[in-house]
């Protein structure tokens, strides 16, 4: 097994490069994230977010550069990777016809000490939906869903990507606090919305163009660009309005 590292995530000059393109999508990202913090990766549109942690998480393969989650390589250590890591992913897709109930314990059966069903269900406040199937929940029940299946296997480091994301205000509120309550774990954070890292983070990297150009707590990133908020922060450092969705298309 791992000889307890220190750090949970250690990657080291991550670098994508996908196919027909010109630039990095992400460019010599190198990250050190501990065990037990709330780790933010903040960045615009197309910053190449969801591909580094696609990359933590083993879902796709770095072109060049190395990462390690608990000691162990994602890509090449999968099985052992699986039991440890819990991930919600942006648009995920699960199987419609599946109930939360099925689906949780589905989910469940990947892990050697899940929490129980029921227990999951309650933390993201679906105990009345148990028996509705997936593709009959809104959006942002779904959204529940997919992040109390990244729970449900304890796992010690969990990736959340746009956490809240087209929740409503109380129901993002809930999910902080559900979040709030693992303080244990290592979670990893991608996000656009600042009160959420500003809330849940204990330290951020700010990316821009696939590079990391900003690292620190929320303090310490308020303090370098001397803003009074983490979004006048955001848009000293990169020098851009934030959540401009201004990339080009790349159809
Ligand atoms: N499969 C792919 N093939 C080609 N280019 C891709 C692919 N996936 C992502 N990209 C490009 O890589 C860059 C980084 O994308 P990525 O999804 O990692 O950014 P992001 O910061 O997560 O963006 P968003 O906040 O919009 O989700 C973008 O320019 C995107 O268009």
């Amino acid at each position: 097994m791992t000889n307890t590292p220190t750090l949970a995530v250690d990657a080291e000059h991550l670098t994508k490069r996908y196919r027909r393109t010109t630039t990095n999508a992400v460019d010599d990202i190198s990250l050190s994230i501990r065990a037990g913090e709330t780790f933010g990766i903040l960045g615009a549109n197309g910053a190449g977010k969801t591909s580094t942690v696609e990359m933590i998480a083993g879902l796709r393969r770095p072109t060049s550069g190395q990462v390690r989650i608990l000691g162990l390589d994602p890509w090449r250590d999968r099985t052992k990777v699986r039991k440890v890591l819990g991930v919600q992913l942006q648009e995920a897709s699960l199987h419609d016809a599946l109930t939360c109930e099925e689906l949780v314990d589905l989910y469940r059966s990947f892990y050697p000490d899940p929490l129980g069903t029921e227990e999951v269900l309650e933390m993201v406040e679906l105990r009345s939906r148990a028996r509705t199937r997936f593709s009959k929940l809104s959006g942002g029940q779904q959204q529940r869903l997919s992040i109390a299946l990244a729970l449900v296997g304890r796992p010690e480091v969990v990736i959340l990507d746009e956490l809240t994301t087209g929740l409503d205000p109380s129901a993002r509120r809930r999910v902080w606090s559900a979040l709030e309550a693992l303080r244990r774990q290592t979670v990893i954070l991608v996000s656009h919305a600042m009160d959420e890292v500003e809330r849940l983070c204990d330290r951020v990297a700010l990316i821009n163009g696939g590079r990391v150009i900003a690292q620190g707590t929320p303090e310490d990133l308020r303090r370098q660009a001397g803003a009074s908020t983490l979004e006048d922060a955001f848009v000293a450092l990169t020098g851009r309005a934030f959540d401009t969705d201004d990339e080009e298309e790349t159809s």
